[in-house]
């Protein structure tokens, strides 16, 4: 079953054409990564998926739903949860109320059923013991931690990764990829934006490369990344 579509995507800022006829496709469960040369145009899809820019032509679908003119809080409320590349936690916040928000206004839970809720997305993000620790003091990961927290609380069906791994250790990467793939066993569909390839490998079961607004490869992982087009394009010819 297929959870979220974009078709015939277009966006341009001036003469640059960042989405040019971009396909788009997830069915439900599945755990897909979305790779490609810096300014290829990745962000600028899932920000078209989440609702965040409004494409120039061409129809997000979540659902079954045309959902185009939606914006992102809306579709927030409909599934899809986002976690952006910097992570801005409400740093006055403890680690817990921050979740709390997601799980408000996201979940639209309330009174104990939210706090339940909380409690629960912060044993599955690993962040239970830090919180009531106020989001400021948090180090990298666990920031990123608590930005993914806070999707998942609103209750995704869709939960859009934004260069999650960036900037952690490969040691702390390892540990993000086992959250993420328990979201994923929990049927959570998963689009993950990452350069750390291999770290991506370990947890989708597809792979799109992006170049020039364009998607050039999209398929089982370890074709895509042997594709004569893609080597060319991303990871550089003398590979
Ligand atoms: N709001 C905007 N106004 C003008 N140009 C933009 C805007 N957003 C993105 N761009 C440009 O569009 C192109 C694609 O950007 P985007 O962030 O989608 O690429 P990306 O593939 O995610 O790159 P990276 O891997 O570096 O994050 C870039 O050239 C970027 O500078």
């Amino acid at each position: 079953m297929t959870v979220l579509t974009g078709t015939g995507l277009h966006k341009r800022y001036g003469n640059l054409h960042v989405l040019d006829d971009v396909g788009f496709t997830a069915a439900a469960g599945e755990a897909i990564g979305i790779v490609g040369p810096n300014g290829a145009g990745k962000t600028t899809l899932l920000n078209v998926l989440a609702g965040s820019v409004t494409p120039d032509s061409g129809t997000v679908r979540l659902g079954g739903d045309d959902v185009t003119r939606s914006g992102p809080q809306i579709r927030c409320r409909r599934g899809i949860g986002r976690a952006h590349q910097i992570p801005r936690p409400f740093g006055g916040m403890t680690v817990l109320e921050n979740v709390l928000v997601g799980a408000t206004y996201g979940a639209g839970l309330r009174g104990r059923a939210a706090h339940r809720h909380g409690i629960e997305v912060l044993r599955r993000c690993e962040l239970l013991d830090l919180a009531d620790r106020r989001a400021e003091t948090l180090g990298l990961l666990h920031r990123k931690r608590l930005e993914m927290a806070r999707a998942v609380a609103t209750g995704p069906r869709v939960l859009l990764l934004d260069e999650i791994g960036a900037g952690l250790t490969d040691a702390e990467a390892a540990e993000l990829v086992t959250t993420i793939r328990d979201l994923v066993a929990a049927g959570i569909t998963v689009v993950w934006i990452e350069h750390i390839v291999h770290v991506l490998l370990q947890v989708v079961d597809r792979l799109i490369c992006m170049d020039a607004g364009k998607v050039i490869a999209d398929g089982e992982p370890t074709a895509v990344l042997r594709d004569a087009v893609v080597v060319d394009a991303y990871l550089g010819k003398g590979r």
